[in-house]
C-alpha cells in the first residue's frame, strides 16, 4: 500500500524525520496481500480508536517516488483519503503520471469567465453573479461582485473558500458563515458609498481537502487533535488551496488592486506573489462562540493569522 508518511508514523512504519512532510508518500508491505476492509482501516485514522490491532507491515524502498508522490497529490485533488493499493506485477499497460502532469492541469490560463447576470443578494441588490470555469476542472468558481465596478476605485475584495458546513448548515466550530455574511454587509456598505466590493466563492472546500476529508478531520477533533495535527494525521497538507486560481479570477474581473478582508497575512503574500497588489488588508474578525473557540486560537497560535 502506499500511504502517507503521517500514518506511516502512526503505524510505527517510519520515524519522526521521515514524517517531517505528512504527506509525502511511503510504501508499506503485508505478509499477505491486502484485503480490502483491512486496506481502510490502515488508511483512515479516524478508524483506529475501532481498529487497534493492524499487522504487522514493514515500509518499503520506494524507487518511483516521484510518481508517488503525484499519487497522493491526485487523491487529495479528488478528496479522497491518500492511500492507494499497488499492484505493480498485473496492473496492465502502466500510464506514468509525474509532477508535471499536475501542474499543467492547474494552469491558470484555461480559467474563463463563462457567463455573468445580475443577482439580487438580501445584502445588497446592486449585485452580479461571475461564474469562472476552466476546460478540465469540474469545479465552479464564482464571484459575486457589489456595486459599480470603476477602475478609478479599489475595491473590497474576500476571498472566501468553500465551507458546506459553516455557509449552509450554520456549523459552529469554525467562523466561516458569519465571515460570509459579514464581507457581504461590509461590501453593500462600500457600495452605498460610492466604491465596490467582490466576494470570490472558491470551490476549495476544507482548505483544499474536500468535504469528506474535512469531515474526517472533524471526526480527528472529536478525539482531541487540533485542525492542523488532524489534517496531518490524515496525510494531508494543513492549506492546500489554490490562491493564484484567485489571482487570475481578480486579473478576469479587471481588479489588480484589492483592499482584502483577512486576517491570514499568507493570502496577502499568495496574492501578491500572483501579481495582485494589496493596498490594504482589511481585518475580519468575528466574534467566536464556545465551539469554535479552540479553532480560532490553532489559527492564531499555530497558522499566523492576527486574530486578538
Ligand atoms: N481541513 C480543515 N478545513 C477547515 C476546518 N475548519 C474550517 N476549514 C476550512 O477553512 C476554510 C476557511 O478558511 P478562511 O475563512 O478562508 O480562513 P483563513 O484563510 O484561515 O483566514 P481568514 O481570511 O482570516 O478568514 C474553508 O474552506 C473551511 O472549509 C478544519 O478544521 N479543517
Ligand atoms: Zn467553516
Amino acid at each position: 500500500m502506499l500511504i502517507s508518511a503521517a500514518r506511516a508514523a502512526t503505524l510505527k512504519l517510519a520515524n519522526q524525520r521521515e514524517a517531517a512532510v505528512p504527506h509525502a508518500p511511503v510504501l508499506i508491505r503485508g505478509g499477505e496481500p491486502f484485503k480490502l476492509l483491512e486496506a481502510r482501516a490502515v488508511a483512515d485514522p479516524a478508524l483506529d480508536l475501532a481498529n487497534p490491532f493492524k499487522g504487522p507491515y514493514r515500509a518499503e524502498a520506494l524507487d518511483w517516488r516521484e510518481v508517488a508522490e503525484a499519487a497522493l497529490e491526485l487523491a487529495r485533488i479528488a478528496g479522497i483519503l491518500p492511500a492507494f493499493l499497488v499492484d505493480p506485477d498485473n496492473a496492465g499497460e502502466a500510464v506514468p503520471v509525474v509532477a508535471s502532469d499536475l501542474a499543467a492541469w492547474a494552469d491558470r490560463a484555461q480559467l474563463s469567465i463563462a457567463t455573468r447576470a445580475h443577482l439580487p443578494v438580501s445584502a445588497s441588490d446592486a449585485a452580479e453573479i461571475i461564474a469562472f470555469r476552466s476546460a478540465d476542472d469540474t469545479r465552479e468558481h464564482v464571484a459575486l461582485v457589489i456595486g459599480a465596478q470603476r477602475g478609478d476605485v479599489v475595491p473590497l475584495v474576500r476571498l472566501h473558500s468553500e465551507c458546506l458546513t459553516g455557509d449552509i448548515l450554520g456549523s459552529l466550530k469554525c467562523d466561516c458563515g458569519p465571515q460570509l455574511d459579514a464581507a457581504l454587509a461590509a461590501m453593500a456598505e462600500e457600495a452605498a458609498r460610492g466604491g465596490w466590493g467582490a466576494l470570490l466563492y472558491l470551490r476549495q472546500e476544507g482548505r483544499g481537502i474536500g468535504l469528506v476529508n474535512k469531515l474526517r478531520a472533524y471526526r480527528l477533533q472529536d478525539q482531541g487533535f487540533d485542525t492542523v495535527e488532524a489534517n496531518q494525521r490524515l496525510g494531508l497538507p494543513d492549506e492546500a488551496r489554490d490562491f493564484p486560481t484567485a489571482a487570475r479570477m481578480l486579473e478576469l474581473l479587471g481588479a489588480r488592486k484589492v483592499r482584502l478582508m483577512t486576517n491570514n497575512p499568507k493570502k496577502v503574500a499568495a496574492l501578491q506573489a500572483a501579481g495582485i497588489e494589496v493596498t490594504e488588508r482589511v481585518p475580519h474578525q468575528l466574534p467566536e462562540n464556545p465551539h469554535n473557540a479552540r479553532y480560532l486560537a490553532t489559527k492564531r497560535d499555530r497558522s499566523g493569522h492576527l486574530l486578538k
